[in-house]
């Protein structure tokens, strides 16, 4: 299977602090990549470096068969059209309606689309996330999870092969982490992306991971499907899993 990210020995610290201390991390093909640890372990550090919005002070990173590092401006700048980004804000233009943010990637980064084109691609990406009757509204009138469906289809306008999930399902009820997750597994079917889905939530985890790595002291301790590393006796690895499934407790 072809990789489409490949990290090796990847270092990273902010003056005294170390925060990514010999990572190594592949995604292939049409996988989804669950990265779980807790807060300031470097999730969000370690996407930045893979879009090449900061850099490593040591190690590999490959996207695409490319070494980051060597790459030039213009390069850089092609290499962050074919990834989508979904940050936990979605990050959409509150003065813009959804079919305004929908359009503007599209708008700013493609040349000569004709209106036909753009509007038959905001037809397909609003379709894929279940959301048509919003196109006229504000982000402001929307839900939280509203709002989310509609950052992934504004990253998935620009068609791309790496998708970068950062929380996607931070401060959502469940029944709209559900969503959100059935989402993020369409999206990797019909767009064919691989994901890295950065998260704190282990249902999520466990429903769109093919993969899941868990970063411990600036490196992935363990990496495999969720059952095979919640499976672990490591204790570190049994506290993160108890934190997140607190058995109910019965009443006496
Ligand atoms: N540009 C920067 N300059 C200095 N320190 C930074 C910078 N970016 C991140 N850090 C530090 O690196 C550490 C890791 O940050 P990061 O945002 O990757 O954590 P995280 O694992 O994503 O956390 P969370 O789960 O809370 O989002 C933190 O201590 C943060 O303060």
């Amino acid at each position: 299977m072809n990789k489409l990210i490949e990290i090796k020995n990847l270092y990273k610290s902010f003056g005294s602090l170390h925060v990514l201390s010999g990572v190594n991390l592949d995604v292939y093909e049409n996988e989804n990549v669950v990265v779980l640890g807790r807060s300031g372990t470097g999730k969000s550090v370690l996407i930045k470096i893979i879009a090449g919005l900061l850099s490593p002070d040591r190690g590999e990173v490959n996207v695409f068969g490319q070494s980051v590092a060597n790459m030039n401006a213009k390069e850089l700048n092609e290499l962050r059209l074919k990834i989508g980004f979904s940050f936990q804000n979605s990050a959409l233009y509150d003065s813009m309606t959804v079919r305004e943010n929908l359009e503007f990637p599209l708008v700013r980064n493609v040349k000569n689309m004709t209106r036909k084109e753009i509007d038959n691609a905001v037809e397909e990406v609003i379709e894929a996330v279940g959301l048509k009757k919003t196109l006229d509204q504000k982000p402001s009138e929307l839900s939280g999870g509203q709002r989310k469906r509609i950052g992934i289809a504004r990253t998935l306008i620009m068609n791309p092969k790496i998708m970068l999930y950062d929380e996607p399902t931070a401060g959502l009820d469940p029944i709209t982490c559900q969503e959100i997750n059935d989402l993020m597994n369409q999206v990797k079917e019909k767009y064919r992306t691989s994901s890295i889905i950065i998260t704190h939530d282990l249902t999520c985890a466990k429903e769109t991971g093919d993969r899941v790595a868990i970063l411990f002291d600036g490196k992935f301790a363990y990496q495999g499907t969720f059952d095979e590393v919640f499976g672990n006796p490591d204790p570190r690895i049994r506290s993160f899993y108890d934190y997140n499934f607190i058995e109910p407790k019965l009443q006496d």
